[in-house]
Parts: structure tokens; sequence; C-alpha cells
């Protein structure tokens, strides 16, 4: 349904994407991270016609044709990462504007913007609406058409939990309908909660893809304990360092890295030794730590 054939993109000597191979099928939501510059919005760009590849192809729809032609545009609906609307307009005017160019029929505005969550402000000029508003009518725009191809650039950054729960609704039922969904994110909680894959980018490299909740067994085995002892016993730092290679006692406290099971071994260990905690926290692992682990120390 999108299907990136060996694309890249340089902006003059600067490569933004390299040789990015990757399909999203019918019914399936893949979720792209990496930090920032790793070339997500390029390759969301690419996908929408609005970048042009220095090498290699997008392909959309069924059948497939190529996202650079006019006509591919009519099997996606995109949103773009920034947003903007003419500010005397209230949002129901902007909707209706792009369903009316999309030729749709006058019941998807109350649909788009109830998918939205923004029906309570919908009657209100775009110029009074917060950030996170701006963007919820982004999401109601993007909505509109049953687009074959959903792209969508940072749908939940800047969002509450009524504008999260609306783009989750978005991608579920996109995906139940047998659409593709290709979405970009920071948020690891919103990748694991909708993406069926997760693409990684570092560098403009496609660097690992990984199943459904394979990003969460990878950043919960790179978490730490740390908890602070009211008195170390002696040959505790052995004792961990022996569960957990790296363990550390530092003063009075102990750092622990590793997965769930071994953070709660330690936290036993810590108990048998007569180890009395007084602080404790935990961790799951660091997004920019996994990035550099896959690009092997180049993030
Ligand atoms: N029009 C442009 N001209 C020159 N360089 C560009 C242009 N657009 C993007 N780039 C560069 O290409 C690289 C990839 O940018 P891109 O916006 O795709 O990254 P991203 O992963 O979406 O980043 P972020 O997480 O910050 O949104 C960056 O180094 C960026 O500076």
């Amino acid at each position: 349904m999108i299907r990136f054939e060996r694309v890249s993109k340089r902006y003059g000597r600067h490569v933004a994407l390299s040789g990015l191979s990757l399909e999203v099928r019918r019914g399936e939501v893949v979720a792209l991270l990496g930090p920032n510059g790793s070339g997500k919005t390029t390759t969301l760009k690419a996908a929408a016609g609005l970048v042009h590849p220095s090498e290699g192809t997008v392909m959309l729809g069924e059948p497939p044709r190529p996202a650079a032609e006019p006509d591919a545009r009519r099997t996606l609906s995109y949103l773009p990462q920034k947003v903007a609307f003419p500010e005397a307009l209230t949002g129901r005017e902007v909707v209706e504007f792009y369903r009316r160019l999309r030729g749709l029929g006058a019941a998807r505005t109350d649909e788009a913007l109830h998918v939205a969550a923004l029906n309570g402000a919908g009657a209100r000029q775009v110029g009074t609406y917060s950030g996170g508003m701006v963007q919820r009518l982004g999401l109601a725009v993007a909505a509109l058409p049953d687009a074959p191809v959903l792209l969508l650039d940072e749908p939940t950054s800047s969002l509450d939990t009524a504008g999260l729960g609306a783009v989750y609704a978005l991608a579920v039922r996109a995906r139940r309908e047998g659409r593709a969904v290709l979405f970009t994110s920071h948020q690891p909680a919103d990748v694991e909660r909708l993406a069926d894959r997760v693409a990684v980018l570092v560098g403009g490299r496609l660097v690992a893809l990984l199943g459904r909740g394979e990003l969460a067994e990878r950043l919960a085995a790179r978490g730490v304990l740390r908890a602070r002892v009211e008195r170390v016993p002696p040959g505790l730092g052995e004792r961990l360092a022996s569960l957990a290679p790296g363990a550390a006692v530092e003063g009075d406290q102990v750092v622990v890295p590793g997965d769930a099971r071994t953070r709660a071994a330690a936290l036993q260990l810590l108990a048998e030794a007569g180890a009395r905690v007084r602080q404790l926290a935990a961790e799951e692992g660091r997004l920019d730590l996994l990035y550099q682990e896959l690009a092997g120390g180049d993030a």
C-alpha cells in the first residue's frame, strides 16, 4: 500500500535519507521513530509527493502508482508536522473548505470535527485556538477522506489526553478499515499503543524494524534501578555485580542496570543482605541510548 524502494534524498551535499526500503501494508500501522533530523519528515513528505527523491521511488495504493504522480494524491491523507489555517475562519469553515476541495458529502464535516474531539469549538475562529486545538483541527482535516493511505507527522505532539484519544481512535479505525498508516513520533507510549511495527531511522538510514512489543522489551532491557540504602553491608557490590554486570555502589547509592526481572532480583538481594532501602527509583531505558546502540554508536 505504501512502498519505499531504495529511497534517498539529498539536500545539496547533505544526505537526509539514504536507501530506505520499507513497506506498509493494508490494515497496518507503522511508526517512524528516530532522533531529531533523522529523516522522518522527509520520509513522509516523499510519500506525500512533496519531496522528490534523489534516488528510488515511493509507490502508493493498489494498484501501486508513483507518489510523484499528481493522481496519487487522491489515495492519501497527510497531516503535516506544523499546520496553519487562516485565523479569521472558524474551525468548521476550515473543515468545510477541505471537504469541498475533496468533493466529499456534507455530513463529513461534523464527523471529522467529532473525530478530532473539536465539535465544541467548531464555531470559534482559529485565531482564538490554543496550539493543541490547531493541531486537532489539522487532525480533523486529515480525518476527512477515507484515503487508503494515512500519513501523520507527529500527530500527538502538544495534545492533551482527549486529543491523544482522538489520534488513537483515528489510527485504530484506519487499521480496521484496511488502510495503511505511517506516523512519526518521539513518544514510546504512542508507538507501543498504536504501531504494528516500528521503523527506526538514524542519520537517514533505517537501522531497525521492530515488531509489536519489541520496542517496549528493548527499552525495558535498558532500564536502571537506583536505591539509597541506610547502610551498605560488606560485599554488597560484588553480589550485585554477579547479578548484573555494571551494577555499582556509590556511597549510599546502589545503581543496577538491567531489565525489569534483574531490577526485581536486585531488590530481593538488597533485602536478603539486610540493606534497608530509603529511596527507590526505577527508570525504563532511554530512547537516545537505544538509537545509539542500533546505529552502532553513530547517533
Ligand atoms: N528543505 C531542506 N533543505 C535542507 N535540508 C533539509 C531540508 N529539509 C530537511 N533537511 C535536513 O534533512 C535532515 C532530515 O530532516 P527531517 O525533517 O526529515 O528530520 P526529522 O527526523 O523529521 O526530524 P524531527 O524529529 O526534528 O522532526 C535534517 O538534517 C534536516 O536539517
